[in-house]
């Protein structure tokens, strides 16, 4: 089904505490050529990267454990969430980004990334698009303990897995965050680890 056509697009601020929640009105025009008004909330916290860190070798990741609030009030029993490393943009590009936050959240100084996908993790309440990158680390790149941005209540706790270990995770529904098994299940099936 194509879209005919959006016009009239206004746009409220119901919120900017933090980040943005805007409501949309808007004419749509369906597939029988008529329009109808629309209204849509969409929360803007802008487009953000995240990595997973790979080694071929000691067939290791690296992933990430912290507290997720939405996740807490939504059956999520302590909120702690293993993830890939991730960040938002903040202006940067995508991959100055993911190699930023690597060495923020998990110390490691990382040159070498990849991008292999880019997706929409919500579209029909988040504008945010994601970047995933896939990167080799190794133990001479530590450079620090990692664990998040001095100025941010991040609290990031740095895991080092075995790769079959954290496969087995996304079966059991110990990992549960979307990006870290779309990036686990990329890293099965293109052989990396
Ligand atoms: N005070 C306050 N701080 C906030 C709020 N929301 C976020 N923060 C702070 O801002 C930090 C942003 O950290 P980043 O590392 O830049 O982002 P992220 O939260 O890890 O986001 C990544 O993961 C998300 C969830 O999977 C992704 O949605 C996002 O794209 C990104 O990849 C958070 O860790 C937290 O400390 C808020 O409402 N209030
Ligand atoms: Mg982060």
């Amino acid at each position: 089904m194509k879209n005919g056509g959006i016009k009239n697009v206004k746009r409220e601020i119901l919120s900017d505490n933090w980040y943005i929640l805007n409501k949309y009105t808007y004419d749509y025009q369906k597939p029988d050529g008529s329009w109808e008004t629309q209204e849509r909330e969409a929360y803007d916290r802008g487009n953000g990267a995240a990595i997973l860190l790979y080694n071929s070798k000691k067939k290791t990741v690296v992933l990430t454990r912290q507290f997720r609030m939405p996740t807490y009030v939504n059956g999520n029993k302590d909120g702690m969430m293993i993830e890939v490393c991730a960040g938002l943009l903040d202006g940067d590009n995508p991959a100055d980004c993911v190699r930023k936050e690597t060495e923020e959240e998990t110390g490691y100084k990382i040159n070498n990334v990849q991008k292999v996908f880019q997706t929409y993790m919500s579209p029909g309440s988040v504008t945010e698009e994601l970047f995933l990158f896939v990167g080799e680390y190794d133990d001479s790149m530590k450079v620090s303990d990692g664990g998040g941005a001095e100025d941010e209540t991040e609290n990031i706790e740095v895991l080092e897995l075995n790769f079959d270990e954290a496969i087995t995770m996304v079966s059991k529904g110990e990992i549960k965050d979307a990006k870290t098994i779309m990036l686990l299940q990329y890293a099965k099936l293109n052989g990396l680890v």
